[in-house]
C-alpha cells in the first residue's frame, strides 16, 4: 500500500489515518487543497474490497472536491474522508463519535457532511464531538442541486440548439430522488417533456402524476430517443458499453461520478454528445452546504446556482479550442483557479 505514489495522489496537503480500538474506527482523511478557508468534503462509509481502493476513493474524490468548490467559484479547497465498514453491520454512535473526534483534530482544516453510507443523522451524531461538520440545519440541498443542473442543461441547449429555452425538448431523467423530483419540477415548469425512471415505483407515480411524466424502465432510460439525458442516481452510468447506446445530444445531470474512467469524456466527444462535467453541474449542493457557514440566504444561494451556466459555457468553449473533452477542459480551468491554493 502506499500513498505518495499512487496514481490519484497529486500533492494532497494532508492524509490522515485514524483508528481508534474501542469503537473499532478505521478511516482515512485525505485534505486535497485547504484553499483560502478549509476544505469541504462529505464522509462516506463503504467496504472496499481492497484497503487500496478506499485509499484511491479518498485521494481522487477530494481532488475533485477541490475541483467542484474552483468551479463554484467558492473559497475552499477539497477533502474527503472515508470510514472502512458497511454501514449497515459496523455504524455505531461510538464509531460516529471517534469520527467526530478525529475531525476535530484537524482543528477546522476540514469540514465534512454526509454521503454514502452516512446520513444527517449520523452527522448529527459526529458533532457531538466536533463542530466542523454541516447538514442536519434543515436546509435542504437538493433544490440547489436541481437549479445547478437546470442551469447546465439550458446551457447545454445553447450550444448544442442555439437556444436554452426547454419548451418541448424531450428529457430523461434517471432517479427522482431528492435532486431528481425538484429537477422534474424545474423542468416541467421550463416546458420540457419528461420521460422518466426510478427503481422506486412511489417516486415514478409522483412525478407522473404532478408532472405528465411518461414512465420508462430503468433498463431502458438510458437509451431512449431523448435530447438530453440527467442521470440523478448512480454512478459509473457513462461507460465504454453504454455510451454508444446512448441517443441524446445532451448529458447533464447530478449523480457524482458520472464517468467510469476519464476516457469515457472522449468517447462522448466523439459520439456528439455534449457532456456536462458532473463536478460543476451539480455544484449546486457544495454552494448551498458552503453557504450554511456565513448567514445561510437562499435567494443568494439559488442565484450563485444559475451562475453554474456560465462556467459550463466558459468550459464547452475551452473544450472546443483545445480539441479535447469537455472533461478534461473542466480539469485544466479547475486547475488554473486551483494553482495558487
Ligand atoms: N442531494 C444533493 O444535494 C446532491 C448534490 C450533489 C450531487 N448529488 C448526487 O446526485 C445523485 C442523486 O442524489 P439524491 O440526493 O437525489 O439521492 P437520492 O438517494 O435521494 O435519490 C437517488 C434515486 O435514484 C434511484 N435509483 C437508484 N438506482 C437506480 C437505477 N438503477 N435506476 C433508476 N433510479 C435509481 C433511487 O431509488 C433514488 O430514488 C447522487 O449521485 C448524489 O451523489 C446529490
Amino acid at each position: 500500500m502506499t500513498v505518495f505514489h499512487h496514481p490519484a495522489f497529486d500533492d494532497h496537503e494532508r492524509v490522515v489515518f485514524v483508528a481508534d480500538s474501542k469503537s473499532g474506527l478505521r478511516a482515512m482523511i485525505a485534505v486535497h487543497r485547504c484553499g483560502p478557508r478549509n476544505a469541504m468534503g462529505g464522509t462516506r462509509m463503504r467496504e472496499y474490497a481492497l484497503e487500496a481502493d478506499g485509499i484511491g476513493d479518498a485521494l481522487r474524490l477530494s481532488q475533485t472536491m477541490t475541483y467542484k468548490s474552483a468551479l463554484a467559484g467558492l473559497p475552499f479547497g477539497g477533502g474527503k474522508a472515508v470510514i472502512f465498514g458497511d454501514s449497515g453491520r459496523d455504524k455505531t454512535p461510538e464509531l460516529l463519535h471517534a469520527m467526530g473526534s478525529a475531525i476535530d483534530r484537524l482543528g477546522g482544516h476540514f469540514v465534512t457532511g454526509e454521503d454514502v453510507g452516512i446520513s444527517v443523522d449520523d452527522v448529527a451524531l459526529m458533532r457531538e464531538n466536533t463542530p466542523h461538520v454541516l447538514g442536519g440545519e434543515g436546509v435542504d440541498s437538493a433544490q440547489p442541486a436541481a437549479a445547478g443542473v437546470l442551469a447546465s442543461i439550458q446551457a447545454a441547449a445553447e450550444r448544442v440548439w442555439g437556444t436554452s429555452d426547454l419548451s418541448g425538448r424531450i428529457i430523461a431523467v434517471q432517479g427522482l430522488g431528492k435532486v431528481g423530483y425538484w429537477l422534474t419540477r424545474m423542468l416541467a415548469e421550463a416546458g420540457a417533456r419528461l420521460l422518466v425512471a426510478d427503481i422506486r415505483p412511489d417516486a415514478v407515480r409522483r412525478v407522473v402524476r404532478e408532472f405528465d411524466a411518461q414512465e420508462v424502465s430503468s433498463d431502458d432510460i438510458l437509451t431512449q430517443p431523448t435530447d438530453v439525458f440527467a442521470p440523478c442516481a448512480l454512478g459509473d452510468v457513462l461507460t465504454p458499453a453504454t455510451v454508444p447506446r446512448l441517443k441524446a445530444k445532451v448529458v447533464a445531470g447530478a449523480a457524482n461520478n458520472q464517468l467510469s474512467a476519464p476516457i469515457v469524456g472522449a468517447l462522448l466527444r466523439d459520439a456528439g454528445i455534449l457532456y456536462a462535467p458532473d463536478f460543476i453541474a451539480n455544484g449546486g449542493g457544495l454552494i448551498n452546504n458552503a453557504a450554511l457557514l456565513d448567514g445561510y440566504d437562499r435567494t443568494r444561494v439559488l442565484q450563485d446556482c444559475a451562475r453554474i451556466g456560465h462556467t459550463l459555457t466558459e468550459v464547452f468553449e475551452l473544450a472546443d479550442k483545445n480539441n479535447t473533452s469537455t472533461n478534461t477542459a473542466a480539469a485544466q480551468l479547475a486547475r488554473q483557479r486551483t494553482q495558487n491554493l
